[in-house]
């Protein structure tokens, strides 16, 4: 665990980064600072790996002061990581990952083999081992950069908005990777970022800060879109967060109807919609007003492993307007219309 106790960081000229910032950061978690630029996300980053000294208050890296610690010892407990990956241009990839286990003077041979290890950990294949990193895209050195910080395999990683450089999709993969990675390493994550929705998608925790380094809201991403503390965090969650909030409810106490699903040639014509199954109740299609041609069944979702979001998206893509429900072997559990659907949203969230 880390924690902040009244921290203040006032640089030379005057300007105060972050203000008597206290919270604490769960070992084993992705805990994410987001907000505008300026706000002191970096400086409180950076002070965990005292890159930043602060200029009153403590912070503690398992109850230790890390005031108190010599920083290359700390620092080899903290990886880092920053946008583009900080990689140095004239070392192959093999040798960048492998810069702290050298540093730490493990034999050559050794600490290659753990930066084959984590090339392979992070998706990029053995042949790249010897290119330079001008000869990889901007997602490939990112996945480079996150094998070097954790080559030393150190409890905690900074990530200084380590997707930031590259496009959508690419940063999906990564953050689907990253989310992927901490399932296996339960790091301790200080990740941050401008953009609320990586946000929203990877912290266990959110802190949102605002200008002048005090903090908005700290909670969990679906407390935050359920209910923002102010104004300000309201506005910086974006004018959609009652919609995002259907990310984080589970589709399983959705009620589900099971009247329109028909077998083939029992669709009734009195019915607008049934949903026409094959012998194993997969989907099979649509049937309007007993229609015998069938329209095609669109995305379905898993009841009780998707969430609302994908339910609500099955509803809107069928042609019917209803979200077809399936079990884990794709057979169709229900039904369930948009109105059912966002129905949750208006139920006040425990605690508040
Ligand atoms: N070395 C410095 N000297 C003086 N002021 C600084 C220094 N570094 C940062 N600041 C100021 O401190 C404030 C917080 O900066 P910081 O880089 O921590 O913000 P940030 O939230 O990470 O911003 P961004 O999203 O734009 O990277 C800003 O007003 C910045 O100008």
């Amino acid at each position: 665990m880390i924690t902040f106790a009244e921290v203040t960081k006032r640089y030379p000229d005057g300007t105060v980064a972050v203000d008597q910032l206290s919270l604490d950061i769960p070992a084993g978690k992705i805990t994410v600072f987001v907000g505008p630029s300026g706000c002191g996300k970096t400086t409180t980053l950076r002070m965990i790996n005292r890159m930043v000294e602060p200029s009153s208050g403590t912070i503690r890296l398992d109850g230790e002061e890390i005031g108190k610690s010599d920083p290359p010892t700390l620092r080899r407990r903290i990886g880092y990581v920053i946008q583009h990956g900080g990689l140095f241009p004239h070392r192959t990839v093999v040798d960048n990952v492998a810069t702290v286990p050298y540093l730490l003077g493990w034999d050559r041979r050794k600490a290659r083999g753990r930066a084959m290890e984590l090339l392979e950990l992070v998706g990029l294949p053995a042949s790249f081992a010897r290119r330079y990193p001008y000869q990889l895209s901007g997602g490939q050195q990112q996945r480079v950069g996150v094998a070097r910080a954790l080559a030393a395999d150190p409890p905690v990683m900074l990530m200084d908005e380590p997707f930031s450089a590259v496009d959508p999709v690419v940063r999906k993969s990564l953050q689907e990777e990253l989310i992927r990675l901490q399932a296996e390493l339960h790091k301790t994550i200080v990740f941050v970022t401008h953009d609320i929705d990586e946000a929203i998608r990877l912290g266990d925790q959110v802190c949102v800060l605002k200008v002048g380094g005090r903090i908005g809201q700290y909670d969990t991403p679906a407390n935050l879109l359920a209910a923002p503390a102010d104004e300000f965090v309201a506005q910086f969650l974006g004018e959609d967060r009652g919609l995002r909030r259907l990310a984080f409810l589970g589709s399983d106490g959705l009620s589900l109807a099971t009247d329109r699903i028909v077998t083939a040639g029992t669709a009734p014509a009195g019915l607008d919609w049934a949903l026409v199954v094959d012998s194993d109740r997969r989907p099979a299609g649509w049937s309007n007003a007993g229609d015998p041609d069938l329209l095609p069944c669109a995305r379905t979702f898993t009841v009780g492993v998707d969430s609302l979001r994908s339910a609500l998206d099955s509803a809107v893509l069928n042609p019917s307007g209803l979200a077809i429900g399936v079990d884990g072997d794709g057979r169709a559990v229900g039904l369930a219309d948009q109105s059912q659907i966002t129905e949750r949203l208006r139920t006040p969230v425990a605690g508040q």
